[in-house]
């Protein structure tokens, strides 16, 4: 229900699955809706294949009802592919080109068709298209490989910087691997989508701050700083400085052509990440030395309500070790990473472009891609108004995910950015009233509010058969 709930679903089902996914919406309303949730699955890299629908070719330069006007330009700028067939008999080979594209530049595509197109026969040749694989592996050369490995041998203080794509693409293990190996230093780089290194590991540095100035603070010291499968970087509030610090180098080694492209400095190779792990892990001999796991600080407690590190700490107690944790709680980034203990590939999720709407979607949609192992949302009060109608898919499908609301009754993090920008107090972000045990039950999703610590912690011990919400009133805290 809603297009935009709809493809927040398909980007969490795409990135548990690794799989291309097939969202059919309506026209240009339809594709309208879409599009806040598409700039997530854009820089979350996900294969979306959308197909949208299209009034008959005769009707729509007349605007009829339904016309999808300029079908094509309306997605431009979040799809890496964007089509409407000239004929009927083009539509096989426009959906597979759709399907192509998407999987090829991991963005997804869009693919308009006029409705009386589906009534036409296939002609004989459409079986040669829909035979077609087209497979891609961007391997680095020898000499490219020889070089990197040298550099990093030669550099006295070198730094890992991890991104989402080591994740999403399976490289979560041999990452650790090569840090161990030799005996890295590891960011996570800034505005992550996902968790590409475990966060209690002992050579954790933690995420990297999301400004110029901070990332040049943070590297200072390191000669050689390795980017992998990271765009250069996801910057978030704008704090001007050095992109770097003097006498580092910095090597991005991505898949992303764009994001090789556009990075403001540094050396980039455009090539699978993996080829470049494995050359390192055998070339160079082992600095690695013995790493015991960081334990977990005792978590802040609330007045009135509970603090959110009350809650993440509960949850890391309670939930499975290969939980998956779908996160849309955007003032509470920094209690999130104190408290949680993730060691495992695929253990996070968050709106890749900050565009709210995904965390409640994206959980079903996780869920129904991974059914082997448990789903939690962990979404704020505000945020989980963006894509409520998922609720409906949870409960009509059954799907077994627990949602934890944090409700602190305002929108947090724009309270923060205001005062960041001067402007304390921005009016309308108080968000006082709202029940999400009515709006569940409502939608058929048994729910209950929590009256502290304890019964939070006693009802996370149980394991639901289907969807449940959990409301917890929280403090208001800072990202
Ligand atoms: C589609 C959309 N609309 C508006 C915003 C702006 N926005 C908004 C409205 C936020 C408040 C979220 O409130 P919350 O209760 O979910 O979480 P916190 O109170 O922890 O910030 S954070 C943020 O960037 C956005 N990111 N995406």
């Amino acid at each position: 229900m809603h297009e935009g709930a709809v493809v927040g679903m398909a980007d969490g089902y795409a990135q548990a699955t690794g799989r291309p996914v097939l969202v059919n919406l309506h026209a240009a309303a339809g594709s309208g809706n879409a599009m806040g949730a598409l700039t997530n699955a854009v820089y979350s890299r996900s294969p979306l294949v959308l197909t949208a629908g299209q009034q008959v070719r005769s009707a729509i330069g007349l605007e009829a009802m339904l016309a999808n006007v300029e079908a094509t330009q309306l997605m431009r700028p979040l799809v890496a592919w964007s089509g409407e067939p000239s004929c009927a008999e083009d539509v096989p080979r426009s959906l597979a080109q759709a399907v192509f594209e998407a999987e090829l530049h991991r963005r997804p595509s869009y693919l308009s068709v006029p409705y009386d197109d589906w009534a036409a026969e296939l002609d004989a040749n459409a079986a040669a298209t829909l035979e077609r694989t087209v497979r891609r592996g961007l391997t680095p050369s020898e000499a490219q490989l020889d070089d990197l490995v040298k550099t990093v041998e030669a550099a006295k203080n070198p730094a890992l910087v991890l991104g989402g794509d080591v994740d999403a693409t399976g490289l979560f293990d041999r990452a650790v691997a090569l840090a161990e190996h030799l005996d890295l230093p590891t960011w996570v780089a800034p505005s992550p989508h996902r968790l590409p290194f475990p966060n209690r590991h002992p050579l954790f540095r933690g995420v990297l701050p999301a400004g110029i100035a901070p990332i040049s603070a943070a590297l200072t010291g390191h000669d050689l700083v390795l980017v992998l499968g990271a765009p250069v970087f996801r910057y978030h509030q704008h704090v001007p400085g050095a992109y770097l610090p003097e006498g580092t180098r910095l090597i991005q080694v991505t898949d992303d052509f764009g994001a090789a492209a556009r990075a403001p400095m540094g050396e980039a190779l455009v090539a699978d990440p993996a080829p470049v792990i494995e050359a390192l892990l055998k070339q160079l001999p082992a600095r690695a030395t013995q790493h015991d796991y960081v334990g977990n600080p005792a978590p802040k407690t609330g007045e009135k309500a509970l603090h959110p590190e009350q809650v993440f700490a509960a949850l890391r107690d309670t939930q499975a070790a290969d939980t998956r944790y779908v996160v849309e709680s955007t003032s509470t980034n920094s209690a999130w990473w104190r408290q949680m203990d993730l060691r495992r590939e695929g253990s996070y999720f968050f709106p890749a472009a900050g565009g709210l709407g995904f965390g409640l979607p994206a959980a079903v949609g996780v869920a129904m891609g991974s059914p082997d192992r448990p789903v939690v949302g962990v979404i704020g009060d505000g945020s989980a108004n963006y894509g409520i109608t998922a609720l409906w898919t949870a409960a009509h499908y059954r799907v077994p995910v627990t949602f934890v609301i944090l409700r602190n009754g305002v929108y947090g993090a724009l309270r923060w950015f205001g005062e960041l920008l001067g402007t304390p107090d921005v009016p309308g972000t108080e968000i006082p009233g709202l029940d999400f045990t009515s709006i569940a039950e409502g939608y058929g999703v048994p729910a209950t509010t929590v009256t502290g610590e304890a019964d939070l912690r006693d009802q996370l011990k149980t394991t639901p058969d289907g969807p449940r919400l959990i409301q917890v009133d929280t403090e208001p805290t800072t990202p």
